[in-house]
């Protein structure tokens, strides 16, 4: 850093940390906004020229990501390689003697706790693919060396940005690189519980295939709310997982041997495979479709269609095996048969209007399930629907003509189960779930394809709707004989919960709450309809961050926060199995396999609370179930006005979605059968949960977290303090508080909603002695007028404000923004204010088809900044076009070159520099929270 640079960063340092200090809830004007200003003038003064700036930001940047490479290390409790192997092995030792004054257990129960999958990761695509690839892996380097502080040195990237969004198969390549250091996690975990048994039981340790803990993906097979996947990409990254799972084995028995029989099986089995992947379609042509059929299912048994065929030849070869192959086939052998003929297990998703409309489509169910009074007639038919269906076979000519797309799901699921594996079941997710009429539909289509005895149907709730009657939807699903005979066929009951949906519209924290309590409600249902023979799945979509319910802390407290210790008890006293599911997501979650010292430590944790003993713990909070009612409820309500509130979606819809780059291949906003795209949003269900959560960091006011809550404390202020105090459940959930006030500040938030005020505008004008620059202030106050944003967003910020001065007056210690962040956000206010400015500068020109002065306003005062520029070029053309040199057969004349140069270099330029570092800021920021969206 240059001497000038690090001389105005300590100045700035020195101006924010005297900010925090002065901790000035109340002001009345914006102390950030003095900072962003006191920047912006020396910008304009040329004393902090735009160099400095950028590397001003690059060096705030960095020391967020030391700070963050240091958070994952401590998430983990240190990935340190003995204290992982001593966890380890301690789950082993516990659950083969659980009482240590008491003999050990005998082997049948030690074969049943560990031959259960009690837990899987699931590796989802979702977007929070937000930082370049070598970023990611650099942090995941740094935190696996698990520093005791956040490191001194940090790698040098001009850019924390990723080039562009990922594609799918880009995804798909991250997700299988992480899951399969979570095999090798697990691989290790079991030949820890397969040695533990030896000690034991050295005759008969090696019939034992543990599989407590799995991995599953839903990559490539999520298609909820999209429509650029299509079911051939489906089937080929379903056999790229079956490449991956056998290349694996062949890779872990190659060297033994004995396994020479099974080595030549999965030899021809790779080649088969191959060859399928190779003839996979890439779109719906009937032709290569036909020949993709041809070796898919002629080739399918060389290809073997269940880990089952190979069972018979794995225990001979464990049998003949010398002491030490022994325990590598018998890890080799646990691995494969826990996850079946692919690296993960396979969750697919859909939403539930698909599924309504293809029943309305194919059995004439006109009626909409969204009207309470309508759905016991619809009910109704959909039971004699189930009653009479008969199976129907298909082939690939069907797939290819169905319209439908919960058909073409389903027929998928069908192909797979059919051709590439015949035995690991597949979870069928049905996404936005309101009414148990959607699940009588997933089972009419299912039992219609033949395949009701290999999926898992699973509702997801995830709206407001579902988390406070999510009883009733399982319950009127219950009520049909066809779905309790499903549930005693399969023995299963699979039930999601969204975390970051729910948690956007009723609050992070009483979304949870809701949660818990739907958990314990389904152990008595169960009960109640002798149905506690039913294994449980719960899985959790929760995501990287507090907003979408993540501990921000620690990983084994994200544990129990999901699942309350409470609520498993209640299923432990009831005799009901359950299985955890929780998610990992797509960028940010995978860092946590990151490396594979990373991958142990994350997978040591996961089995400690897979084998965690459960007993009926006293938690003050449980002892109080009015207080947890009106508190929760008040957050809820707190949160629901704020979602109504027009301000709110204004806030969110200004340039908050300009502050962050795109993070995946899935779009930001939900797309139904009819895609429609939304330009300005109007209310947050417009957005998706990911970028609406990451628009609030940006904007540095975790609404979704806090809203509501100071309110709640108010009522309380008491209680509220000895449950801080002396609960682990509620403080747990404070903990996810004091997060994200470590990362909201009032007076940024007030500072961007000034910023969108005309007002503000005009006050610059008044004081304007510089006629243009006069004009320029008046030219952003008339754009901000025609956008008006502005009474609206002062309105809600009142609304936030005097909640949150509520939660500081019970919570007078709560943490604070730190000055590295603060003044991250305060140059960014002031970089938007220069680019604001800049544009103003744009001279005069006539309308380009849809594309004018005051579209240029509204776009640059939005931040759409690439999309403006890029307008700009047309009409103001600056580069020289290379035809220009081609030969024109006379000699060649001088050219017009860089007529606009001026503008490019005074007015676009800039605005693009400013702009890169606007969103080079939100990487910076994203450090200091842990995670995107
Ligand atoms: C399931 C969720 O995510 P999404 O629906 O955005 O995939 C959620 O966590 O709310």
């Amino acid at each position: 850093m240059t001497e000038a640079a690090a001389r105005n960063v300590s100045a700035l340092l020195q101006q924010a940390s005297r900010l925090v200090a002065s901790h000035d809830e109340t002001a009345s004007g914006s102390p950030v906004m003095a900072l962003a200003r006191h920047i912006g003038r020396q910008m304009a003064a040329g004393t902090l020229p735009m160099d400095q700036v950028e590397e001003i930001v690059r060096l705030l940047r960095d020391r967020a990501f030391a700070g963050r490479a240091h958070h994952i290390a401590t998430y983990l409790d240190g990935p340190d390689e003995q204290a992982v192997t001593a966890r380890m092995h301690a789950v082993a030792r516990r659950i083969v003697q659980p009482d240590p004054d008491d003999s050990p257990v005998p082997i049948a129960r030690f074969r049943a706790a560990i031959e259960r999958s009690r837990f899987a990761a699931v590796f989802t695509a979702h977007p929070t693919f937000a930082l370049a690839n070598p970023v990611y892996e650099a942090l995941a380097e740094l935190a696996s060396t698990n520093p005791a502080a956040p490191p001194a040195h940090v790698p040098s990237f001009l850019t924390h940005r990723r080039v562009g969004p990922p594609t799918l198969d880009e995804e798909f390549t991250l997700a299988t690189q992480a899951i399969m250091r979570g095999r090798t996690a697990l691989d290790r975990l079991n030949a820890i519980l397969l040695s533990e048994a030896r000690t034991h039981w050295p005759q008969l340790w090696s019939t034992l295939v543990p599989r407590p803990i799995i991995m599953t993906s839903w990559v490539g097979y999520d298609t909820d709310g999209r429509t650029d996947i299509g079911w051939w990409d489906t089937l080929r990254l379903r056999l790229r997982m079956k490449q991956l799972q056998l290349g694996r084995m062949h890779d872990q028995i190659k060297d033994t041997p004995v396994a020479n029989d099974l080595l030549t099986r999965v030899s021809a089995a790779l080649d088969a495979v191959g060859a399928q992947i190779t003839a996979c379609p890439t779109g719906p042509e009937p032709e290569a479709i036909s020949r993709f059929a041809d070796v898919l299912i002629n080739r399918s048994t060389e290809a073997l269609t269940s880990s089952n065929d190979l069972a018979a030849t794995f225990s001979e070869a464990i049998d003949a095996a010398s002491p030490e192959d022994k325990m590598t086939l018998a890890v080799a052998r646990a691995g494969f048969m826990a996850h079946g003929l692919s690296a993960a297990h396979t969750h697919t998703r859909l939403n539930a209007t698909q599924l309504h409309n293809i029943a309305r489509q194919r059995l004439g169910i006109t009626d909409s399930p969204d009207i309470p009074a309508q759905r016991r007639a619809l009910i109704s038919r959909m039971n004699e629907a189930l009653e009479n269906v008969t199976p129907v076979e298909i082939d690939f000519g069907s797939l290819l003509m169905e319209q439908a797309s919960a058909g073409r799901l389903m027929m998928t699921v069908r192909q797979i189960l059919r051709h590439i594996d015949r035995t690991s079941p597949i979870r069928f997710l049905i996404a936005e779930t309101e009414t148990g009429y959607t699940l009588l539909t997933a089972l009419w289509l299912a039992r219609l394809y033949g395949v009701e005895e290999m999926i898992e149907i699973s509702p997801l709730f995830e709206t407001q709707e579902a988390l406070e009657n999510g009883e009733q939807i399982i319950e009127e699903a219950l009520r049909s004989p066809h779905w309790r005979a499903y549930l005693q066929r399969t023995r299963k009951l699979s039930l999601q919960f969204g975390f970051s949906d729910s948690g956007r519209y009723v609050g992070q924290l009483a979304a949870t709450y809701l949660i818990e309590r739907l958990r314990i409600k389904v152990c008595d249902l169960l009960r109640k309809w002798d149905l506690a023979f039913v294994e449980v799945i719960l899985f959790d979509t929760h995501g990287e961050s507090i907003g979408r319910g993540a501990h921000p802390w620690r990983l084994a407290d994200r544990f129990d926060y999901l699942s309350p210790p409470h609520a498993r008890a209640r299923y432990a006293r009831a005799g009901i199995q359950m299985r955890e599911e929780t998610a990992f997501q797509g960028g940010d979650g995978y860092l946590l396999f990151g490396t594979q010292p990373l991958a142990d430590a994350t997978v040591s944790i996961i089995a400690e609370h897979a084998f965690a003993a459960t007993p009926l713990d006293r938690d003050p909070v449980y002892d109080e179930p009015d207080f947890s009612a009106d508190f929760f409820s008040t957050i809820a309500n707190g949160m629901t006005g704020l979602v109504e509130d027009p301000g709110y979606a204004a806030l969110l819809g200004a340039f908050g979605p300009s502050l962050i780059d795109k993070t995946g291949s899935r779009p930001s906003a939900r797309q139904s059968d009819a895609s429609s795209t939304v330009t300005r949003i109007k209310h947050p269900s417009q957005l998706r949960a990911i970028p609406n959560n990451a628009i609030l960091q940006q904007l540095a006011w975790c609404a979704n977290t806090l809203q509501g809550l100071g309110t709640a404390a108010a009522r309380h202020p008491e209680t509220f303090e000895k449950y801080l105090a002396e609960s682990p459940r509620f403080r747990r959930a404070m903990d996810f508080a004091a997060h994200a006030l470590a990362h909201s500040d009032h007076g940024v938030l007030r500072g961007v909603i000034r910023l969108l005020d005309p007002d503000l505008w005009l006050e610059r004008a008044t004081t304007q002695s510089d006629p243009a620059r006069q004009e320029a202030c008046l030219t952003l106050m008339h754009g901000l007028e025609n956008l008006d944003f502005w009474a609206s967003t002062q309105a809600m910020f009142r609304r936030i404000q005097s909640d949150h001065l509520a939660l500081r007056r019970a919570w007078p210690d709560a943490p604070r923004m730190q000055s590295d962040e603060l003044l991250l956000h305060a140059i960014r206010i002031a970089l938007i204010e220069q680019i604001w400015l800049h544009s103003t500068k744009v001279p005069y020109f006539s309308p380009r088809h849809a594309f004018s002065r005051d579209v240029l306003t509204l776009k640059v005062l939005c931040l759409e900044v690439p999309g403006v520029l890029g307008e700009l070029e047309q009409i103001f053309p600056y580069r020289a076009d290379s035809g220009f040199d081609l030969d024109f057969h006379e000699p060649h004349g001088p050219r017009q070159e860089g007529t606009y140069r001026r503008e490019y270099t005074e007015i676009f330029e800039p605005m693009q520099r400013l702009f890169q570092m606007v969103r080079e800021i939100s990487t910076g920021v994203m450090h200091h929270v842990g995670a995107f969206g």
